[in-house]
């Protein structure tokens, strides 16, 4: 098998930060030192410039909509797999909002065996909570969870039903399984396309208001306190939200959360062009909103980012807002809009794309692991001064409505190794 001598970086892993050469062999870390290019144990290796560039495990993400089966002319999971690697991940959890939904352990299968014939990231399928997320009837968990899934969720909906959701949590807990909620009280947002705030009313739009996201966080904390099974909030978005887990985190309730990139960066003001582009659930707030959850990153109280990838094929985004449907490509900018929009070392960066997720997603014994001998080689090397213009068509996703279209980034993921082969070199997907 081929060696991969990553020479001149910084390593970046959960046990902190130092100049190494990692030499990579048979799919492992072989050996971590400074140096490493004089020593006879790289000799044939083939050399990865990883000068000026951070070495750390492969990125995570929690939340990624692959639209296979199902909305394939958005994205396939071959596509998905290619910009996630792009963007420095190693792993995906493929979200179930699907067509079949992944209700069941042969549309699961499918998503599974998809990912592994790509072979560009480890894809690793949700389970929804509902049947066919129609929010009435549970799915089979013992199965599921059986089949290897460990998130379950109805993303693209919250469960509205209190007493399912609370069975949900009963039954979860015993078999090791997480639900993530889509935090969102439906009969609030009804025909909304925007935050509701200032901005929506100078506009003439209908909004979403916080409240609907943060009644449905705090039922979800109370069903936590009362059946003891974990929860993880997904694209947590308002100031609200942030304090009610910081709260939930206090009291010592397994309680976990994430944020997107651009709900740290963006906010509804971007509206004013009436552009789909912006339209995204939860929607982008205010400013304060942005300034709360990137408070919630930086001490903790949001685990994770997470990407929300959500592809949707452009005549569907050049719809009129009422009728464009919501969501933003996110893999490829991710770490770029991380860096940028953080007040965080590079390290906590890392640690909330990297080994946070991982531990929340079940995937800790192969991705976010220590940068050290025997390992398995999942990394991602990238530039955190790199800049680079986010152009629409030279992303890898087949979709191309992302928010950040002519902005300019710093920081890009040079290369991508999955279990010791590279999967992106120099930028290139190698598959
Ligand atoms: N975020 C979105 O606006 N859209 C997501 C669904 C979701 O994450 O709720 C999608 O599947 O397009
Ligand atoms: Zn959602
Ligand atoms: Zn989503």
């Amino acid at each position: 098998m081929n060696q991969y001598l990553i020479q001149g970086g910084t390593v970046i892993d959960p046990t902190g930060e130092r100049r190494a050469d990692v030499l990579v062999r048979d799919g492992v870390v072989a050996a971590v030192d400074e140096h490493l290019g004089e020593s006879p144990d790289a000799g044939g290796a083939t050399v990865i410039d990883a000068a000026g560039c951070v070495v750390s495990p492969g990125f995570v993400d929690l939340h990624t909509h692959l639209r296979e089966p199902g909305k394939e002319e958005a994205e396939t999971i071959e596509t998905g797999s290619r910009a996630a690697a792009k963007g420095g991940y190693t792993c995906v959890v493929a979200m179930p909002n699907t067509d079949p939904t992944q209700d069941c352990v042969s549309v699961v299968e499918f998503v599974r065996k998809q990912g592994e014939a790509a072979g560009l990231c480890d894809v690793r399928p949700s389970g929804s909570i509902t049947v066919g997320r129609a929010g009435t009837q549970l799915t089979p968990f013992a199965e599921l969870a059986e089949a290897g899934v460990r998130i379950f969720t109805d993303d693209g909906s919250g469960v509205q039903d209190p007493l399912l959701m609370r069975r949900a949590f009963e039954y979860a807990l015993d078999l090791d399984i997480v639900l993530a909620q889509h935090c969102e009280v439906a009969r609030l947002t009804e025909g909304a396309v925007m935050h509701e705030g200032h901005c929506c009313s100078t506009f003439g739009l209908p909004g979403w208001p916080s409240i609907a996201e943060e009644l449905m966080v705090y039922r979800d904390i109370e069903l936590v306190r009362l059946t003891g099974a974990p929860v993880h909030i997904l694209h947590l978005s308002t100031a609200g939200s942030v304090e009610l887990v910081r709260r939930a985190k206090a009291d010592g309730l397994p309680v976990t959360a994430e944020a997107t990139p651009h709900h740290i960066s963006l906010t509804d003001e971007l509206l004013a062009g009436y552009s789909a582009l912006y339209k995204v659930n939860p929607p982008l707030r205010t400013m304060a909103d942005v300034e709360a959850v990137r408070g919630g990153l930086a001490d903790g109280t949001i685990d994770a980012i997470a990407t929300d990838h959500a592809p949707h094929a452009p005549e569907t985004k050049e719809q009129p807002l009422d009728q464009a449907p919501p969501g933003m490509l996110g893999l490829e900018t991710a770490l770029g809009v991380g860096l940028a929009s953080l007040e965080m070392s590079v390290a906590e960066v890392v640690a909330a794309l990297s080994w946070k997720p991982a531990a929340i997603a079940g995937v800790a014994d192969t991705h976010g692991r220590p940068i050290a001998p025997g390992e398995p080689a999942n990394l991602t090397i990238f530039d955190p001064n790199e800049t680079w213009e986010v152009i629409p068509a030279t992303l890898a996703s087949k979709s191309k409505n992302t928010p950040f279209v002519g902005v300019e980034l710093k920081g890009k993921t040079k290369h991508t190794l999955l279990h010791g082969a590279p999967t992106v070199l120099d930028g290139n997907p190698q598959r």
